[in-house]
């Protein structure tokens, strides 16, 4: 096992409620045999993973102490190294991402169906993600999205005042049109009183959910905000702290956000999503990253053909990059498509060193 350092930017910064993403660090792991190789990708993202600092300990530890003869199952790597990967999800994530990809590659299957994804998936719905910006920004991004064949946005809120978002939502509304799905993100910046009227706000734009209107741990607060209004509650952060048991048990979301990278890797975030299908009350997963490079935003492009997930995930989010590692899965008319070669399959893979460049212009 070895891992190396890489760096990506973004063509514009990101900017949520909570914080703005400027450029995207982590590190590629490598898990190689005497015929093969697997590719993982460990990007932590400050506030929702390890820091980069405590990733790469990590890497470090486990490179020190790998003594695997071939390569392991995630139950391997877990009995070997659970003390370090505990707190470390995004090393886990790109730890087990290496040692699946070469498992999917040793069975000549995509990691989808290698997952245990049933039947053969060519593509999966996804949503354009727009930051927070001024009401013209805001339009702006959400024409060009629709222009290159999206059908759902989100839209970052939050930042700003309920008024002014409420006018940003309402004036993307009329530049899209009806047919086009509109969600936001307000990234936990609410009070319940603002977020009573943030839903009430919103609702003349015809907003689907909102995620993680609330802060984390008010999972009450979610609930009570469901049993209120049409607009549905999705919940993201509160998935990081909080057994997906009790979210499901108290009701508290219509749809759970599965980010591979937070949960500590594919494995569980297919078996998180697999639980919110399983659920009573009828949760939808939607897959996500945390604005991954392309071995990481492959993996959870597999997460989401894994899973009888219908509605468009955050998986789009190769487009936010101005270089990346390799050549990630392209998006068409709304669609991201799923690799089907063996392991994550993704191509042109590249040294961390050299980032393959983007042309921003993609063919609608
Ligand atoms: O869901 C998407 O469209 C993209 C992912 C995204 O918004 C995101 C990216 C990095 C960190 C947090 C978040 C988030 O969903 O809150
Ligand atoms: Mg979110």
């Amino acid at each position: 096992m070895r891992f190396e350092r890489f760096s990506v930017a973004l063509s514009d910064p990101l900017t949520t409620a909570s914080t703005t993403i400027t450029r995207r660090e982590g590190f590629l792991v490598w898990i190689e045999t005497e015929t093969r190789c697997g590719i993982g990708e460990s990007t932590p993202l400050a506030g929702w993973t390890e820091s980069i600092a405590d990733c790469r300990d990590a890497l470090s530890r486990i490179e020190d102490g790998w003594a695997f003869e071939t390569c392991p199952s995630g139950q391997d790597i877990d009995a070997a190294f659970g003390d370090v990967l505990r707190s470390a999800p995004a090393a886990r994530h790109g730890l087990t991402l290496a040692c699946l990809d070469l498992r999917a590659k040793r069975a000549r299957q995509p990691l989808y169906r290698y997952l245990g994804g049933r039947e053969r998936v060519t593509s999966v719905p996804v949503n354009a993600t727009i930051g927070d910006g001024s009401v013209a920004e805001t339009v702006t991004a959400a024409e060009n999205a629709v222009e290159q064949g999206y059908s759902c946005l989100k839209c970052k809120v939050g930042a700003r005042s309920v008024e002014e978002d409420a006018a940003r939502l309402r004036a993307v509304r009329s530049a899209v049109g009806s047919a086009v799905e509109l969600r936001c993100d307000a990234n936990g910046a609410w009070g319940r009183e603002q977020a009573t009227a943030a839903f009430e706000a919103f609702e003349d734009a015809g907003v689907s959910y909102v995620e993680q209107p609330l802060s984390p741990t008010d999972i009450e607060g979610h609930a009570a905000l469901r049993a209120d209004t049409e607009i549905g509650v999705a919940l993201d952060e509160t998935v990081r702290t909080t057994p997906i048991t009790r979210v499901l048990a108290d009701q508290a979301a219509d749809v759970l956000i599965i980010k591979p990278m937070v949960l500590g890797g594919v494995d569980r975030a297919r078996a998180t999503a697999r639980l919110a299908h399983a659920a009573q009350t009828d949760v939808t997963p939607v897959v996500t990253t945390t604005i991954d490079a392309a071995y990481a935003r492959a993996g959870a492009i597999h997460v989401g053909a894994s899973v009888p997930t219908v509605i468009a995930c955050g998986l789009a989010t190769g487009e936010l990059l101005d270089t990346d590692l390799a050549c990630g899965p392209s998006v068409t008319r709304g669609e991201i498509a799923v690799p089907q070669t063996a392991g994550v399959g993704v191509c042109g893979e590249t040294a961390t060193g050299n980032p393959v460049g983007r042309s921003k212009t993609t063919d609608a």
